[in-house]
């Protein structure tokens, strides 16, 4: 997978989603992510339109249900020709290989099966809210290595986890996994509700696969300034 920089598009209308995407550049060398906000809005007509675009999808919809639910919800998401999707990795290892194989089983003869990530811990979880919250008694690092570990075994092509996982990931989990990265920022100041967070450059260096924007794109004064730097910075 190229490393790629995926923009979050986290609007409530597609007017402001055609107005950023007039000045992203080449649809076959742009990634979005459409996560629920837009999709309940818009539904699979968007994701359609945007794939026949050229640009490549990453729909975003964070799967987590009983199997056979998950099952036939990820056959639907097959037949859309995105890149990738997510599942909750917290779902288990039946729910995780129940959606691998409806997208298997729902992509049409000669395309690319969507990538399958898992998400491990949300990176606005923090070590405190997974200990006294969610009441696990193993550190944040040990979380998502366990959750990523379920994960592969159960046939996910990768996970969503925090840059600051990645290294410890790739040496316990392997190199032979995808490890995109939401919670980019470029300025500790700006976290808004992301608690596990890391500069593009530093994601590059603890090696995430491909990372994550949104606002620091999306409500930026020049989104296209800030999205080409910040690619400049990953790629
Ligand atoms: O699955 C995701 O993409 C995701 C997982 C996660 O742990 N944290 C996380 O922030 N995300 C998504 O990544 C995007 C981050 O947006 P910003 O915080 O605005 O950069 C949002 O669309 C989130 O839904």
């Amino acid at each position: 997978m190229k490393k790629a920089v995926f923009v979050a598009l986290d609007y409530d209308n597609q007017k402001d989603v055609e107005n950023l995407l007039q000045k992203l550049g080449d649809p076959q060398e742009t990634y979005l992510k459409i996560g629920m906000e837009l999709y309940y809005h818009y539904g699979s007509n968007l994701v359609k339109t945007l794939v026949e675009q050229g640009y490549h999808i990453f729909l975003d919809l964070k799967l987590h249900d009983i199997p056979n639910t998950v099952y036939q919800a990820a056959k639907q998401i097959g037949k859309l020709g995105v890149f990738c999707t997510t599942v909750h990795a917290l779902g288990g290892s039946a729910m995780i290989a129940a959606a691998k194989k409806g997208l298997v089983d729902s992509t049409p003869k000669g395309s690319e099966v969507p990538k399958l990530l898992a998400v491990t811990e949300l990176t606005s979880i923090s070590a405190a809210t997974l200990a006294n919250e969610q009441n696990c008694s193993l550190s944040m690092a040990e979380e998502v290595v366990s959750l990523a570990q379920t994960a592969k075994n159960a046939g996910a092509d990768g996970v969503i986890c925090s840059p600051l996982e990645v290294q410890n990931l790739r040496e316990i989990v392997g190199q032979d996994f995808l490890y995109v990265t939401p919670g980019i920022r470029l300025s500790a100041k700006a976290n808004d509700d992301q608690k596990r967070t890391a500069t593009p450059l530093k994601a590059k260096e603890f090696g995430s696969s491909a990372i994550v924007v949104g606002r620091p794109i999306t409500k930026a004064e020049s989104p296209a300034q800030v999205y080409q730097e910040i690619k400049k910075e990953f790629e």
